[in-house]
């Protein structure tokens, strides 16, 4: 964990710009989405729920010490597919049927031009994947969007409003849309148990008490199918158990109220997974947003996911297939193409056919 991330201390904006880009963390993002007022609240919890922080932070310490994996952020969104109108929305679409949208956004990492002038629009109900060649900029459009990134030019609006700089910058729009991002590896604390995992942000930043997160735990647990592994350590599980761990954090929540939306964000999910466990995190993906609720065990509707949307970034063509409706092509520093699956499977633009063959003749060059 960073110096200056540790939900204890609060997030700078400096540091939430740097947990980002390079080792991201459970911490930043959620915390992006809560009001500074809570956080102070956080703190002057009960003596017992003090001691409890204290000591997930001082095991934290100790992991940051001991290991070099990436950390993971969960955070967000809801809506409904199988539904043509909504996997394919028409162009005449509301405007307010658009939850995220970038307008002509540029980014760059020194004198490193990434993104020139990128257009993206993320409606209510959509499942967007973002693909491209590698460096293409995929997962720097993925945190600009969440707001882990500013902008150096262009615009990010949020359900219709312009969001300027981080999220954290701006804790009441980030109220409206709620934003969650799983990031590659499936990083987990390895200090800390599953459960302390998975209900870390919980512990942390909410005032719930320690039973009620012990329940969102084991919800969240059932809903990616491991319950009853609580107890265990991020090392005593398999890769796609990880993955699945990582998809719980990134949906255990507080109370959601009826009309709460959110929109989560997946970077490479499936990467380094069997075919068997791609499929198993895609399907979780689908399964998550497509259900109004959320759990398994049929729990209350106040356990819903409240996904409404969501975005992944992915190179496997399983996913493709099994967890997206509408493709964003990136490749250098802007979307060169937009389509359905279906689309993408039958066009003959030569960039999409190149990505989707695998071969080594076509636009996308690898020095
Ligand atoms: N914080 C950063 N500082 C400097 N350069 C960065 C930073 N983040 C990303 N980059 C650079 O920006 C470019 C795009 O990175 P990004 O991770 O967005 O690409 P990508 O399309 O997701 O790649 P891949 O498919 O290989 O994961 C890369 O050249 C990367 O080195």
């Amino acid at each position: 964990m960073r110096p200056g991330c540790s939900s204890l201390s609060g997030h700078s904006r400096g540091c939430q710009e740097a947990c980002s880009t390079s080792q991201p963390q459970l911490s930043c993002l959620k915390l992006l989405h809560r009001p500074t007022s809570r956080h102070e609240h956080t703190f002057t919890a009960a003596p017992i729920r003090r001691r409890r922080k204290l000591c997930l932070a001082a095991r934290l310490e100790a992991d940051k010490a001991t290991t070099t994996s990436q950390r993971e952020v969960s955070t967000i969104p809801r809506p409904k597919y199988g539904d043509t109108a909504v996997a394919h929305p028409p162009q005449h679409k509301e405007q307010e049927e658009i939850l995220i949208e970038l307008r002509d956004v540029h980014k760059s990492f020194g004198s490193k031009k990434i993104l020139q002038g990128v257009n993206i629009t993320i409606r209510r109900g959509e499942a967007v994947g973002i693909i491209g060649g590698s460096g293409t900029g995929k997962s720097t459009t993925l945190r600009l969007m969440a707001g882990l990134l500013a902008p150096d030019k262009g615009e990010i609006r949020i359900k219709g409003q312009t969001r300027h700089g981080l999220l954290a910058d701006d804790p009441a729009l980030a109220e409206q849309l709620k934003l969650g991002m799983v990031f590659q590896n499936g990083a987990l604390f390895d200090s800390l148990s599953v459960g302390e995992n998975v209900g870390f942000m919980l512990y942390e930043h909410t005032r719930m008490s320690p039973p009620r997160v012990q329940v969102r735990v084991a919800e969240a647990l059932a809903s990616v199918g491991l319950s009853g592994v609580e107890r265990l350590l991020p090392s005593e599980l398999s890769g796609g158990m990880r993955k699945r761990v990582a998809l719980a954090r990134a949906i255990v929540k507080e109370d959601l109220h009826e009309d709460d939306e959110q929109v989560i964000m997946y970077d490479e999910p499936t990467a380094g997974l069997d075919p068997v466990a791609s499929t198993v995190v895609e399907d979780l993906m689908r399964s998550m947003h497509d259900s109004p609720d959320m759990y398994s065990n049929g729990s209350a509707p106040s356990a819903r996911s409240g996904i409404t949307s969501y975005i992944v970034v992915t190179h496997q063509h399983s996913t493709i297939r099994r967890a997206v409706d509408r493709l964003i092509f990136l490749h250098e520093g802007s979307v060169v193409w937009e389509g359905t699956v279906e689309e993408f499977d039958t066009c003959e633009v030569p960039i999409v056919r190149q990505f989707a063959s695998g071969s080594l003749d076509g636009p996308i060059r690898y020095e």
